[in-house]
């Protein structure tokens, strides 16, 4: 008899996953490899930025009280007395009437407390001795860049779980983090099941095809935040098949099976989840493409047994993997960013369970608009390669018309939100 399965709503999936969310552990990388990590620890200013008072211009550093009289018909002028250029430090106390020459970045000397900009002054030798003339008053503090204005000594400037993009990396590298805390990768195995699959390099049989989703699911997790470790495809034999899974899981932060999760004959993952003693958390859920998405867990280790079909796997990937990744990664907001756009095309298809349209989201002037694109069947390739998101129609609606304001997920951003957030959006 063919098992009947309860589908359950997408939020309810994602909540009984999310108790299983763990956090790795840190490990340092040089900072040359540290591009695209996440943070593995609060970063906190070892001393205030800038670390002492300088010049943001060019100019001449003075003090401002000396200027007060200066006027265009009465000019003041200064001394100039040496020039400063940044890495150095100018060693005397500069005094009444007396200017430094100093360049941007710079230290600001002692005892001046305003710069005036090269072009507004104008500079004469006579006498042997360099003069400079300003016409008008400057302020206390002018073209000054104060220590600490930027960042105060002892902030948390970065949070633990940070996406490290090379802004990031600036701040790294200021304070001297040759060797960062990233959080260490979640090693990820993949299995494909099934006695159709080809690998990619080989020539197309009668009844086969090629194994598109390792290599699809491989990258997605790269882009999650994950290590991938590819284990092999195996034929639809259960002794092979549940041999391989228990082998892989010992080796794995997580394991991700594609394929024979259905109820078919040689949908074998059910019965290898038995096998295992796994707690299957749910093996139904209602969204298309990816209802029979399962997830099992061991020991506190899950087991994502994503869809045998190309675009349920994709979404299967997104929405239940690659949070658990982030989360791995110790990312406060690991579930996929979304928005709002408005759908370009009508979408006559009837949506008893919640779709996830593989859609293109650009912008048509300055409207956000979301397409959607190729073939929307769960089983379609030719709608991978233009999406970058998903267009989220919310179950029981009878199809949507051009113009509809659409929740969108962007699939190819780094950011991303909450738990609570995610699955209070409709699902
Ligand atoms: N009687 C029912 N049949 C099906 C149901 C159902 O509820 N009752 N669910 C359908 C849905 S929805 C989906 S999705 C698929 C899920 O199938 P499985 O996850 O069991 O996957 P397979 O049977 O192994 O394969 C399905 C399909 O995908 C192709 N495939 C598999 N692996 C790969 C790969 N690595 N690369 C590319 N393509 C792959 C495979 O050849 C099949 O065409 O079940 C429906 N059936
Ligand atoms: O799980 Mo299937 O992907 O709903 O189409
Ligand atoms: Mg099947």
């Amino acid at each position: 008899m063919v098992e009947r399965r309860k589908p359950i709503p997408v939020a309810e999936a994602i909540s009984r996953l999310y108790e299983y969310r763990k956090y790795g552990e840190a490990e340092f990388v040089p900072i040359e490899n540290c591009f695209g990590r996440f943070l593995g620890a609060d970063i906190v200013a070892t001393h205030p930025v800038p670390p002492f008072d300088r010049s943001p211009y060019d100019g001449y550093a003075l003090r401002s009280m000396d200027t007060l009289q200066a006027t265009r018909e009465k000019p003041v002028w200064f001394e100039v007395k040496g020039t400063v250029g940044a890495g150095s430090v100018y060693p005397e106390k500069v005094g009444p009437f007396e200017a430094v020459r100093i360049m941007t970045g710079a230290q600001i000397p002692s005892g001046c407390d305003a710069v005036i900009m090269l072009e507004a002054t104008k500079e004469i030798e006579k006498d042997g001795r360099t003069l400079m003339q300003i016409k008008k008053p400057i302020q206390k503090g002018t073209n000054i860049s104060f220590a600490g204005e930027d960042t105060k000594k002892g902030t948390v400037i970065l949070e633990k779980g940070t996406y490290i993009h090379p802004g990031v990396t600036a701040i790294l590298a200021t304070f001297g983090y040759q060797r960062v805390p990233v959080s260490r990768k979640p090693k990820v195995g993949i299995i494909a099941t099934g006695s159709e699959l080809l690998e990619v390099d080989e020539e197309l049989q009668p009844g086969k095809i090629r194994n598109s989703n390792a290599y699809m699911v491989y990258s997605q997790i790269i882009r999650a935040g994950g290590e991938p470790v590819y284990y092999g495809q195996t034929s639809d034999n259960l002794e092979t098949c549940y041999r391989q899974v228990k082998n892989t899981l010992e080796e794995v932060d997580f394991l991700i099976t594609t394929g024979g999760v259905s109820v078919g004959d040689y949908d074998y993952l059910p019965a290898i989840y038995e096998r295992l003693g796994a707690n299957v958390l749910f093996n139904k859920i209602k969204m298309r493409p990816g209802s029979v998405t399962t997830v099992a867990e061991l020991d506190g280790k899950l087991l994502f047994g994503l869809s045998g079909n190309p675009s349920a796997c994709f979404v299967g990937c997104e929405l239940f993997v690659r949070p658990l990744i982030r989360e791995f990664l110790g990312s406060t907001n690991p579930f996929l960013p979304a928005g709002q756009a408005v759908l370009s095309a009508e979408f006559p298809k009837p949506n008893p369970f919640t779709r996830f349209v593989r859609g293109y989201i650009g912008f048509e002037k300055d409207t956000l608009v979301a397409k959607p694109v190729g073939l929307d069947k769960s089983n379609a390739i030719s709608s991978l390669g233009a999406a970058n998101g998903f267009i989220v129609l919310q179950g029981g609606t009878a199809g949507y018309k051009k113009g509809t304001a659409v929740t969108v997920l962007f699939v190819e951003s780094q950011d991303g939100q909450e738990f609570d957030r995610f699955i209070k959006m409709k699902f």
